[in-house]
């Protein structure tokens, strides 16, 4: 669904006078330069914009020229100015053509959960918001497709740069609840609506399969700042008639990533000081602080676990900046040169967010290299350039598990089962955090790999592994489903990946990227 205002013949006076706004506003003219356009006073245009004078179907269609845009009289006409494409994609499937190896380099992309954490914060600002080189991934569709949907001009200014307009009034009831249930971020419109709205619906959080995903922790927190949720059915009624600082330090009783971030958010529109314990520091997080720090939010402590924020009432600030790159997609290309037996340099990857991951691969025998740390464009994280040559990787002695940051990434735990696919000798993996997520990397066992199931969270591999091309449709899961992408890499023959949305959800154009490395990935939609 695109930026579409449906004018029909019962349309107010009020109505119309705001799609006219609208439109205006996104094409960039003032009043007074659409006023001369029409040869008319500015006042007179206020009057039509404020709905307090009724037009007839000749004047809107005059107006409509003005705007240069279809715009006509009669029933369900359109003004429908798209500045932004997010239609649902058709279904797309991977034909991959397996065991060639990998060589060059390639830059990490910004990163999904920043990318989402930035379009929900953007809520608390009325002025105008720029987020540079935003990856165009279908969680970003999602997210802009809400944020459409209640009125905000979402502009792809160049290639990569994402222009986000909020409205004055946002219009809750409008709200695409469709794209909404696609995602879990939805979670993150909690707190910046409450500071806006005493009362208001979100539907419940969607994503990717990985077993339920509570969000008690987020209503814990959110309660300490006056926010009341009710779940109904499909949807969180919530109430915030009196937004106020805690009383006391807030303390997360889990480290999660999207609960802090509500945290912050909510701490970011209060006088604080307010203190926020067990805060994740983790990269999204520190993209969020870093962000809001340019909106004039006084946050000390980020990077750990104890944050202290000064909040300011209303934030109206023109503002860029570019989210960091993505420890993640990092981590899936180490693994893609892994299982591939390729030389391959990952270029701008934000060390800082990788050291275990590369630290564990050091003692499973893994051969590379790291350049001298440079900064990324936000002038914050830390990036490097590693270069990976082939190894022959051995088991590592002990089991391997995730933790909140300063841990292993939770997210990059699937990848040490294809590179644990490829060391000689068992690995145990333990990913207690998700109730699914172990079960969906069985599909590895589909082209080759050796793998026991000992329980819902626990994984014993057994390599080294002969991949084998299969046709295999795509888990719904992200991270289980390029691992499988990964492992078809390395797999002699064809394999087939079917239905790759999840994949498409937090990375950009991965088949033509692996493609520039020597990859033969071709994409069929259906
Ligand atoms: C948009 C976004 O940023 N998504 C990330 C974020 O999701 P998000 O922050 O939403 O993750 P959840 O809140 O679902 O937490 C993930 C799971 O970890 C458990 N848990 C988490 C922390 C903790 O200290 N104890 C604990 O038990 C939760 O109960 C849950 O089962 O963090 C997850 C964990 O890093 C990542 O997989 C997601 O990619
Ligand atoms: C689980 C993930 O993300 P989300 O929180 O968006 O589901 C992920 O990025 O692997």
């Amino acid at each position: 669904m695109g930026y579409c205002v449906v004018v029909t013949s019962s349309s107010s006076s009020p109505q119309i006078g705001k799609l006219i706004r609208d439109a205006r506003e996104q094409r960039g003219l003032s009043i007074a330069e659409l006023a001369t356009k029409l040869r008319t006073e500015p006042a007179t245009l206020q009057e039509v914009e404020n709905g307090s004078m009724a037009l007839s179907m000749e004047a809107i269609d005059r107006i409509a020229r003005a705007l240069e845009s279809d715009f006509s009289a009669g029933e369900q006409e359109v003004f429908a100015p798209q500045p932004m494409q997010t239609t649902k994609p058709a279904a797309m499937h991977l034909t991959i053509e397996g065991g060639r190896r990998l060589r060059g380099a390639i830059d990490c992309r910004s990163s999904k959960n920043a990318a989402v954490a930035l379009l929900c914060a953007s809520l608390l600002n009325r002025g105008r918001t720029v987020l540079r080189k935003i990856a165009k991934i279908e969680e970003v569709n999602r997210i802009c497709e809400v944020l459409i949907s209640i009125g905000y001009r979402i502009t792809w200014i160049n290639e990569t740069d994402l222009e986000l307009i909020r409205p004055a009034e946002l219009d809750l009831a409008a709200m695409d609840v469709n794209a909404a249930r696609r995602t879990r971020s939805i979670i993150m419109f909690f707190a910046p609506l409450m500071h806006s709205y005493p009362e208001f619906f979100l539907p419940y959080a969607g994503g990717c399969d990985l077993g339920a995903r509570t969000i008690e922790p987020h209503l814990q927190v959110l309660r300490h700042f006056g926010l009341d949720v009710v779940a109904t059915e499909g949807f969180y009624h919530c109430r915030a008639a009196d937004v106020h600082a805690p009383k006391r330090a807030v303390i997360l009783t889990e480290r999660g990533d999207t609960v802090t971030e509500n945290a912050i958010m909510a701490a970011a529109m209060v006088p604080g000081p307010v203190t926020i314990r067990n805060a994740s520091p983790n990269y999204m997080v520190q993209d969020l602080c870093f962000f809001l720090q340019r909106l004039g939010v006084q946050i000390d402590g980020i990077g750990t676990t104890t944050l202290v924020v000064r909040g300011v009432r209303d934030i109206d600030v023109d503002v860029e900046y570019f989210p960091s790159e993505d420890p993640i997609e990092a981590m899936s290309l180490i693994t893609a040169a892994i299982v591939t037996k390729s030389e391959l340099t990952i270029q701008r990857a934000p060390i800082e967010f990788l050291e275990i991951e590369l630290a564990i691969l050091e003692e499973m025998g893994l051969d590379f290299s790291i350049t001298e740390e440079y900064m990324a464009d936000n002038g914050r994280t830390r990036l490097v350039d590693i270069t990976v040559r082939p190894s022959q990787l051995k088991a590592p002695i002990d089991k391997i598990h995730p933790l909140p940051f300063p841990g292993l990434n939770i997210d990059n735990l699937p990848f040490f089962a294809v590179i644990a696919a490829e060391a000689e000798g068992q690995t145990l993996i333990h990913d207690w955090v998700y109730e699914n997520r172990a079960i969906h990397l069985l599909d590895l066992a589909k082209i080759g790999a050796n793998i026991q199931l000992l329980d819902p969270h626990r994984l014993i591999i057994t390599g080294p592994t002969k991949w084998r091309g299969r046709e295999v449709t795509c888990p719904p899961a992200l991270r289980p489903g390029v691992c499988l992408l990964l492992a078809m890499l390395a797999a002699k023959g064809e394999s087939v990946l079917r239905d790759v949305y999840v994949i498409n959800r937090g990375y950009e154009d991965l088949p033509n990227r692996l493609n520039a490395l020597g990859a033969n990935v071709q994409v069929t939609t259906s």
